[in-house]
């Protein structure tokens, strides 16, 4: 297959690349740029020299048309003005950016930008892979998840779905490495201000909360607003996602891991762990593993469920690959068949 990657100078494009460099139906890799036109990837990324010499492209609808797929890795507000005229014109697309996720209104209020126009946004399918297998089989536009939504709704869904928790006031608290923010320095993302400091940053106003209420309802009708808070952590990559909860009446501890267990054996990329001692981004690090567990403390009756991914892997180019193994009938481990990097 030939494939495309905008945004491949990005953090989430050398990913892809990474990722893809050992998928065994890929052909040719064409890397798309808007403002490195004509550099050989190599010369911008030495570590690349010998692997990927080839030239940067101008992204031209008239190339990109005559690829299989395309990946779209680039900031909110680019994807919705440039893909519509490809949609369904044959290119199956993958977009990792949020265009794509919520609805016109939810989009416009929470990035603050135009939305896709409706007639694209009505043709993307949200790419949860586990949650939403059958329909991305078929999409010609798939909206990946964004790398807190991936964590969060893996981890939640099963308990939600199954009435296990009392959502009522669901709290998450989740932490991230600062590859999260992409590869444009800024004042919170430069090493002196991230380097052994904790932040927490858009509180009650991150954009991924409507997307996890999105999914939250589309899989498991849950509706309720929740509290979602996110931190910088002086790490490179990784999300760990903690959610505290009320057990439902009458549900054990013992029926919660049992729901987990059931809804995830035959899922190769979420591994429930029993309880244990030490739980940590590094266990899945390089990897499309999302890791869960699940915790009740018998004096609260209260739940804690947390998950770790890597957020450029299954928060971003690994899960995006995951979709398009799905949709052109690979095996879903193609290319993906990472050992985490724990030390
Ligand atoms: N980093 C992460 O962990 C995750 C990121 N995402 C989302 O994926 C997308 C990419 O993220 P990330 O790779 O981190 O971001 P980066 O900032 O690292 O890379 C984005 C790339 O987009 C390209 N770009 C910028 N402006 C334009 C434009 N107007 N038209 C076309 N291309 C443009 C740039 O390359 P060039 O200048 O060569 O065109 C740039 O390298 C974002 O929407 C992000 O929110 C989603 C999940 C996780
Ligand atoms: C650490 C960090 O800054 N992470 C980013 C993740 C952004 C992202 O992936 O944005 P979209 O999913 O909306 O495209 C953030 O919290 O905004």
């Amino acid at each position: 297959m030939k494939v495309g990657i905008i945004g491949a100078t990005g953090y989430g494009g050398l990913e892809l690349i990474r990722l893809l460099h050992r998928h065994s139906g890929i052909s040719s890799i064409d890397l798309f740029t808007s403002s490195d036109e004509g550099e050989l990837f190599s010369h911008k990324y030495s570590y690349l020299m010998n692997i990927y010499d080839t030239p940067l492209h101008k992204i031209r609808i008239e190339h990109l048309a005559k690829l299989d797929v395309i990946f779209t890795s680039t900031p909110s507000g680019v994807t919705s003005r440039l893909l519509p005229p490809l949609i369904g014109k044959g290119p199956r697309i993958i977009d990792l950016s949020g265009d794509y996720r919520l609805s016109a209104e939810d989009y416009t209020q929470w990035y603050g930008k135009d939305a896709a126009p409706a007639s694209s946004l009505q043709k993307a399918v949200y790419g949860l892979t586990e949650w939403n297998r059958e329909a991305v089989k078929d999409a010609v536009m798939v909206a990946n998840p964004g790398c807190y939504p991936t964590a969060v709704l893996l981890s939640l869904l099963p308990a939600v779905k199954n009435g296990l928790i009392d959502t009522d006031s669901l709290i998450i608290d989740a932490k991230s490495g600062v590859s999260g923010a992409g590869n444009k320095p800024n004042q919170m993302t430069h090493f002196s201000e991230t380097n052994e400091s904790l932040s927490i940053y858009k509180v009650n106003k991150h954009q991924h909360i409507p997307e996890i209420e999105t999914g939250l309802a589309r899989f498991a009708e849950k509706t309720r607003p929740i509290t979602f808070s996110t931190h910088l952590v002086p790490m490179t990559r990784g999300i760990l996602a903690a959610a505290y909860a009320p057990l439902a009446d009458g549900v054990t501890e013992k029926q919660l891991q049992e729901c987990y267990q059931e809804s995830y054996q035959h899922e190769t990329f979420v591994r429930v762990m029993p309880p244990g001692p030490k739980f940590s981004t590094n266990q899945v690090y390089g990897s499309n593993y999302c890791d869960l567990q699940t915790h009740v403390d018998p004096r609260t009756n209260r739940a804690t469920i947390v998950s770790v991914i890597d957020n450029l892997v299954k928060g971003a180019a690994g899960q995006a690959i995951q979709n398009m193994n799905v949709q052109f009938g690979f095996k879903e481990t193609e290319g993906l068949d990472l050992v985490p990097s724990y030390i």
